[in-house]
């Protein structure tokens, strides 16, 4: 069970790391590390600044998109998605042990995933989400329940998320659920991380 997965939020008010941090304690298991206009080297120190703080949380760090920094700063995770390039030949850079997620926005896309590959799906949009403008069309819960039982792969939730969609992202079959505006632009990422790891294990 992946639980609550916070990826973090370059454009909120609250810096970055103070974003992942709060989410950490609050209870959040997974930080993604998610800029994309940080430059390779900006995201790696940050990275190696948050890494151990997070892992006394018992948090671990993924990287979006960047397998260089992921190999680099040996995060416990990668997250790319459909044009990331070969989840296969990511798998042979980022060697056997570190997580590797994959997004997945319709059930067409699951059985083009080399097998033995990826350790995790991020299928959505669930809701249409200004966090991502370019997001693909937004599945509902019936289709997300559906992409995650034809998935073979443990399935968390993404996209238009926040407090009082735990139960229908559980019941729709996925292993976690992911936030971040729900997160980031609260005044208390902290608390708002706490209510929603409630609802994730109520
Ligand atoms: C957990 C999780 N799921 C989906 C995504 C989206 O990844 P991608 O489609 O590569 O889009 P960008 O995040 O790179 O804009 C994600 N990051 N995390
Ligand atoms: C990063 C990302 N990926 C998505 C996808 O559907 O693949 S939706 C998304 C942003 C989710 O932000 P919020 O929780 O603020 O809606
Ligand atoms: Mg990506």
């Amino acid at each position: 069970m992946i639980g609550v997965y916070f990826i973090t939020d370059p454009d909120a008010p609250q810096p970055v790391a103070d974003q992942a941090l709060a989410a950490a304690r609050g209870g959040a298991r997974l930080i993604q590390l998610r800029d994309k206009h940080a430059s390779d080297q900006d995201m790696a120190a940050q990275a190696r600044a948050l890494m151990p703080a997070l892992e006394k949380l018992g948090a671990k760090l993924v990287i979006n998109d960047r397998v260089e920094v992921a190999c680099v700063v040996k995060a416990h995770g990668l997250h790319v998605g459909q044009g990331d390039g070969d989840p296969r030949e990511i798998r042979r850079r980022i060697g056997p042990d570190m997580l590797l997620g994959l997004s997945v926005d319709c059930k067409a896309q699951l059985c083009r995933i080399p097998r033995a590959t990826v350790s995790y799906l991020g299928v959505g949009p669930v809701r249409a989400t200004a966090t991502k403008p370019d997001h693909a069309p937004p599945l509902g819960f019936e289709r997300l329940e559906r992409v995650v039982a034809a998935a073979g792969y443990p399935c968390v939730a993404i996209g238009g998320l926040g407090q009082g969609d735990a139960a229908a992202v559980r019941s729709a079959g996925a292993v976690g659920i992911c936030f971040v505006s729900a997160i980031s632009r609260s005044s208390d990422p902290e608390a708002a991380t706490r209510v929603l790891c409630a609802e994730w294990s109520a």
